[in-house]
């Protein structure tokens, strides 16, 4: 494990009933980086991303986060301790406005500064301006591209040291893609936020990834340096 580490998983296995999905996935995320999650469907990339949450149950092996074995934490505890996820469908809640969702989002804050009253951080509407004008609607009534704003805007209020998101861009317009990209590269650079980010739009990742770990069958197969690699390069490893 080297010194910089904030996650590391080690020989983590999960899965559902019966059915082993990972099979030992040895990982380690340094602190301020953006790693892509990348592999081809089923493989396990979104059950990883649950069980460094908690919200699937690890069978074997072990999490470190921050310096402490988070492997018995529940998720809300994981949440507390300053992990964040936005997941895949989003999961806002319906008939929240989307302020009363974003403040959601500070109960994660707990003991990390939940307690000195602040509201919402105002960043987050600089990231997404359209949150604002819209933050008296219901949840329900948003688009896609606005309620994925949301579901990230709401992670970002627990200001989470470690930000887990699965296929942000799926099903999202373009102009949304770039504002959500800008949006991550930003905490990353300007706040430190390290980033797991599980994605099959590969040229998305490539423009502000760090890193890349590749799936296969349940394990991590490949890794390397986003700049030292093109995204045509690993293309095979994300097509069906
Ligand atoms: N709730 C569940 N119950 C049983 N099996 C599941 C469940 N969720 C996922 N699986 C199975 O676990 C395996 C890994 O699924 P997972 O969703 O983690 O893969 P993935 O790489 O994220 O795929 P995708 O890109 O399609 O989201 C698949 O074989 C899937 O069918």
């Amino acid at each position: 494990m080297s010194s910089d580490a904030l996650l590391t998983v080690s020989g983590l296995c999960a899965g559902y009933d019966q059915t082993e999905v990972l099979w030992d996935v040895d990982l380690e995320l340094r602190r301020g980086e953006v790693m892509a999650l990348i592999g081809r469907n089923g493989v396990g990339k979104t059950t990883l991303l649950h069980a460094i949450m908690g919200t699937r149950p690890a069978t074997g092996g072990m999490l470190r986060f921050d310096g402490h074995d988070v492997t018995a934490l529940t998720p809300h505890m994981r949440a507390r301790a300053g992990i964040g996820f936005v997941p895949q469908g989003r999961h806002i809640f319906p008939q929240l406005t989307v302020m009363e969702n974003l403040e959601t989002g500070l109960c994660a804050l707990g003991g990390r500064g939940g307690g000195a009253g602040g509201g919402v951080p105002g960043y987050i509407f600089d990231l997404f301006p359209k949150l604002y004008d819209i933050r008296g609607r219901a949840g329900g009534f948003l688009s896609g591209g606005e309620q994925q704003q949301l579901a990230i805007g709401r992670a970002l209020a627990g200001r989470p040291a470690l930000l887990l998101l699965d296929e942000p861009t799926e099903g999202i317009q373009p102009s949304v893609v770039q504002q959500i990209e800008a949006a991550l590269a930003h905490v990353r650079d300007e706040l430190g936020m390290t980033i797991l980010v599980v994605e099959q739009y590969l040229d998305f990742v490539w423009r502000f990834a760090d890193r890349y770990s590749a799936m296969q069958n349940g394990r991590i197969i490949r890794q390397g340096a986003i700049a030292e690699e093109s995204a045509a390069a690993v293309a095979h490893l994300v097509q069906i």
